[in-house]
C-alpha cells in the first residue's frame, strides 16, 4: 500500500472517523442505505417505548395537570420522532445530512430531561432511563460517534442540572449521579469508538482489495489486447490484411485434412501478379504496394467466405478452396483474373495493364499434403507465365 493510501486510511483516535474527508464521505455514502433503514427502525422503536411510559405517568399522577403536561410533551416528542423517521427514510444518508441524525437524539434527550420538573419524585426511575438512553444513543441508534457523543453530553449535563434544580439531592447523591452518568458516557463512547474504528478499517481493507482487483482486471484487459494485437500481427499480412503465410498454412492444412476425411474436393491457387517488377520500376514502390492491396481486396471479394487467402510472399498470393470441384475452381480463378484486369485504379495508373497468372492444383490422393499441392500449383503458375501470362492453368501433375 502506498504512503498516500496509508494516510487516507488513518482513523482519528478521538472521533473514530477517517482523517481524510473524501474517504470519510465515501465510507458514509457506502453505509447510507443501511443507516437510513436502521435509523428509521430505531426511531420508531424509541417512540414506542417513550409512549409506553405514558402508562406509568398515568399510574403515578392520575388525570392531573402534570399528567396532561407530560402527555403533551410525550406526544410532541413521539410525533417529532416519527416525522424524523419519515424524513430520514427519504433524505437521511449521513454522508450529507448529519444534522438529521442528531436532531432526534436532541429531541429525545430534551423529552427525558423535561420529565424531571414534571415528575421530580421519579428521579430514581429517570436515572435508569437516562443511562439506558445514553447507551442507546451510542450503540443502538446508528450514528456517528460525534453526533451520539454530543447528544449524550447534552442529555447528561441537562439531566444533571435539572435534577439538581428540581430534586433536592444531597452533595453525595449528586456526586454519585455525576459519576454514574460519566461512567455510562465513557463506556458508550469507548464501545462506539471501537466499533467505528473497526468498521472503517474493514471498509479500507475491502476498498484496497477492490482497487487491487480493478488494477488486476485492467492488467488482464491490457494483456488480452496485447495478445490480440500480437495474434493479429502474426496472423495477418501487414500490407494487404489477408492471412500471413504461416497462418494460411495452418488454416489450409486443417481444411485439406477435413476435405480428405469428408472426401470432398479441394483446390489450391497460386496467384502471381504479372510483370510486377515493371510496375514498381515505373510507378514506384508506394504505388506498387497500393496495387497489391487492391489485388488482395479483389481476390477476397471474388471468393466465398469459406475460402482462405494468404500472401505467400512478394506479389504472390495463395488460396485454399475447400469443397470446390476443379471446374468450379477454374471458374473462380477466371473471375479473379477478370476482376483484376478490370480493377478500377487511379487516373495516374490508367496506363497500367494489370494482370495475374493463376496456377491451380487439385487435391487427389488421400495422402496429398499441402506442400505437394503448393508445388503443383506453382508449376501450373510457371507454365502460365511461360505461355504468356494473364491466364489460368489447371492441372494435377
Ligand atoms: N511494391 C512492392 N513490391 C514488391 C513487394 N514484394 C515484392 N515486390 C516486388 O515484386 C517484384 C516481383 O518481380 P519478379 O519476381 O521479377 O516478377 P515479375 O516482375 O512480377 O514478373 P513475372 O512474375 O514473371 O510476371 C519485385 O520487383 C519485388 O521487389 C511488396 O510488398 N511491395
Amino acid at each position: 500500500m502506498s504512503q498516500q493510501q496509508q494516510k487516507q486510511h488513518n482513523v482519528h483516535w478521538l472521533t473514530g472517523q477517517f482523517c481524510d474527508d473524501s474517504k470519510e464521505f465515501e465510507y458514509r455514502s457506502s453505509v447510507a442505505t443501511r443507516v437510513r433503514f436502521e435509523s428509521r427502525l430505531a426511531l420508531i422503536l424509541v417512540a414506542l417505548v417513550f409512549a409506553m411510559f405514558g402508562i406509568t405517568d398515568y399510574n403515578l399522577l392520575g388525570l392531573t395537570r402534570e399528567y396532561y403536561l407530560l402527555l403533551t410533551m410525550r406526544v410532541a416528542v413521539i410525533s417529532l420522532c416519527l416525522l424524523l423517521a419519515f424524513i430520514i427514510g427519504r433524505h437521511g444518508g449521513y454522508s450529507r445530512n448529519t444534522w438529521l441524525h442528531a436532531l432526534p437524539l436532541w429531541i429525545l434527550a430534551t423529552g427525558i430531561i423535561l420529565i424531571i420538573p414534571l415528575r421530580p419524585e421519579s428521579l430514581a426511575t429517570q436515572i435508569t432511563a437516562v443511562v439506558v438512553a445514553i447507551m442507546a444513543f451510542y450503540l443502538l441508534i446508528p450514528n456517528l460517534l460525534t453526533v451520539a457523543a454530543l447528544a449524550s453530553f447534552y442529555l447528561t449535563g441537562g439531566f444533571f442540572v435539572i435534577a439538581l434544580l428540581y430534586v433536592g439531592i444531597s452533595p453525595a447523591g449528586a456526586l454519585r449521579l455525576a459519576l454514574l452518568l460519566i461512567m455510562a458516557n465513557v463506556v458508550g463512547y469507548c464501545a462506539l469508538l471501537r466499533l467505528e474504528f473497526l468498521q472503517r478499517k474493514q471498509f479500507a481493507l475491502l476498498h484496497d482489495e477492490r482497487d487491487q482487483n480493478r488494477e488486476m482486471m485492467k492488467e488482464i484487459a491490457h494483456r488480452k489486447s496485447l495478445e490480440a494485437q500480437l495474434r493479429m500481427v502474426a496472423e495477418r499480412d501487414a500490407l494487404t490484411g489477408v492471412d500471413s503465410r504461416s497462418h494460411f498454412m495452418k488454416r489450409a492444412a486443417a481444411l485439406l485434412q477435413r476435405a480428405q476425411i469428408e472426401k470432398t474436393p479441394f483446390c489450391l491457387f497460386m496467384i502471381d501478379v504479372d510483370h510486377f517488377k515493371q510496375v514498381n520500376d515505373t510507378w514506384g514502390h508506394t504505388r506498387g504496394d497500393f496495387i497489391l492491396t487492391k489485388i488482395a481486396e479483389v481476390c477476397e471479394q471474388s471468393l466465398r467466405p469459406s475460402d482462405v487467402i494468404g500472401r505467400f510472399g512478394g506479389e504472390e498470393f495463395v488460396v485454399a478452396l475447400p469443397d470446390t470441384s476443379p471446374s468450379d475452381a477454374q471458374a473462380v480463378a477466371e473471375r479473379i483474373k477478370n476482376n483484376v484486369e478490370a480493377l478500377p485504379l487511379t487516373d495516374e495508373l490508367s496506363d497500367l495493364n494489370l494482370s495475374v497468372t493463376i496456377g491451380i492444383a487439385i487435391a487427389q490422393a488421400e495422402d496429398d499434403d499441402l506442400d505437394a499441392l503448393i508445388t503443383r500449383a506453382d508449376s501450373m503458375l510457371y507454365a502460365g507465365k511461360r505461355d504468356g501470362r494473364n491466364r489460368v492453368v489447371i492441372g494435377a501433375e
